[in-house]
């Protein structure tokens, strides 16, 4: 076999939990981060270059950056200690720290990465176990490989599985050194679900961060049965609705009410209750439903229609929270099917 000099990733940025599905549910978007990639001569050193959302922050040393740190995890468990030589540039267009599923995004680059510059020959089914062990819920890195409208869950891990501190987190990662684990097979499940693509996405993006460790800390251990129940009923309900035409919008809003995650980070994205409230079919003509965008601070509406004056309307409540208020961006976006990709050329 040929080696291919050049070769491009490509992985869309996701929305997770849609409401009631905390880590299970996610969506892949139609924005995309890319990894323009060269084979260099060997014994070359890496060169890695970055342009787009986290510039200024992402550090470009292999073992420090997410993308790379993750292929190096991934070549270790195939007995390689470091990146060929490669020159890579990073196109990422997904805000960070947003909601966005940057971290899973570039959780599963670093895995095609791996993937193509070690000539690895592995399946998205098996890139999904590797994803798992450095990303914990499936709902971002699920969409971000197989693309589209994607319910996933994870099998239950032994505790010796999720301790070696050699694995990658996205988020902090602990120090020191221990036998890189490989992960055992089939930790991931997932199917892709129906969509109706009259639905386009609308993010409201705020100018400020939340990280998703910080976001989950927030999260109680225990539920009360009801909201237990409160949650399943809407995402049996949602995930279906979601597929039918016409498009049943009174019914995709009402089974988009959270009790699971929302309640408990209302106070992490000032404004957010009041939008949840105000902000329906009624109130907004072309407003379908409306949620969390993963675990925020960007406000997720689906929508038919009308989608200027829909971010308007979340803008507004943004714009006049205390001290100031809060600016923001948003993007409409479509859900894609096609997931991660790597093309050679
Ligand atoms: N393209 C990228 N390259 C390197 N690191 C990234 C990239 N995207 C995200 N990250 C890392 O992931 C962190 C954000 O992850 P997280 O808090 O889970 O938020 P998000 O909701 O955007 O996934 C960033 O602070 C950064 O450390
Ligand atoms: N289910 C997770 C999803 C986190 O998504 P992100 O895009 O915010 O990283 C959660 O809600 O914690």
């Amino acid at each position: 076999m040929t080696t291919q000099t050049k070769f491009k990733i490509t992985v869309p940025a996701t929305s997770a939990n849609i409401g009631p599905g905390f880590d299970v549910l996610g969506m892949a978007f139609s924005l995309y981060l890319t990894l323009d990639c060269e084979r260099l001569p060997a014994g070359s050193a890496l060169q890695m270059s970055y342009e787009g959302e986290g510039a200024k922050d992402v550090p470009l040393i292999a073992e420090k950056n997410l993308i790379t740190k993750t292929a190096l995890y991934v070549l270790s468990t195939y007995g390689i200690t470091s990146l060929p030589p490669l020159k890579i540039h990073v196109t990422n267009p997904i805000p960070l720290g947003r909601g966005l599923g940057s971290s899973g995004s570039a959780v599963v680059a670093g895995i095609l990465l791996a993937n193509a510059a070690g000539e690895l020959n592995m399946s998205k089914d098996r890139m999904l176990d590797y994803c798992l062990m450095v990303e914990r819920h499936p709902d971002n890195v699920a969409p971000a490989l197989f693309g589209g409208f994607v319910a996933s869950f994870l099998r239950e891990l032994e505790p010796e599985e999720l301790e070696p501190s050699s694995i990658p987190r996205s988020e902090p990662t602990r120090n020191g050194a221990a036998q890189p684990p490989t992960p055992t097979v089939d930790i991931g499940h997932y199917i892709q679900l129906g969509w109706n693509q009259d639905i386009k996405a609308v993010a409201i993006i705020p100018d400020f961060e939340v990280a998703t460790e910080d976001a989950r800390a927030v999260l109680p251990d225990m539920y009360e049965r009801a909201d237990v129940i409160y949650n399943l009923q809407r995402i049996a309900v949602l995930t279906t609705a979601l597929s039918r035409s016409p498009v049943n919008a009174d019914l995709i809003h009402k089974a988009m009410s959270d009790k699971v995650h929302q309640p408990y980070r209302k106070h992490l994205i000032p404004g957010m209750s009041e939008m949840l409230e105000q902000i329906t079919p009624k109130t907004v003509p072309g407003v379908v439903g409306i949620c969390l965008s993963g675990a925020g601070p960007t406000i997720l509406v689906l929508a038919t229609e009308n989608f200027d004056q829909i971010a308007a309307s979340v803008q507004e409540i943004f714009a006049r929270q205390p001290n100031g208020g809060i600016k923001s961006m948003y993007k409409v976006l479509d859900v894609v099917n096609d997931g991660a990709q790597t093309v050679y050329h």
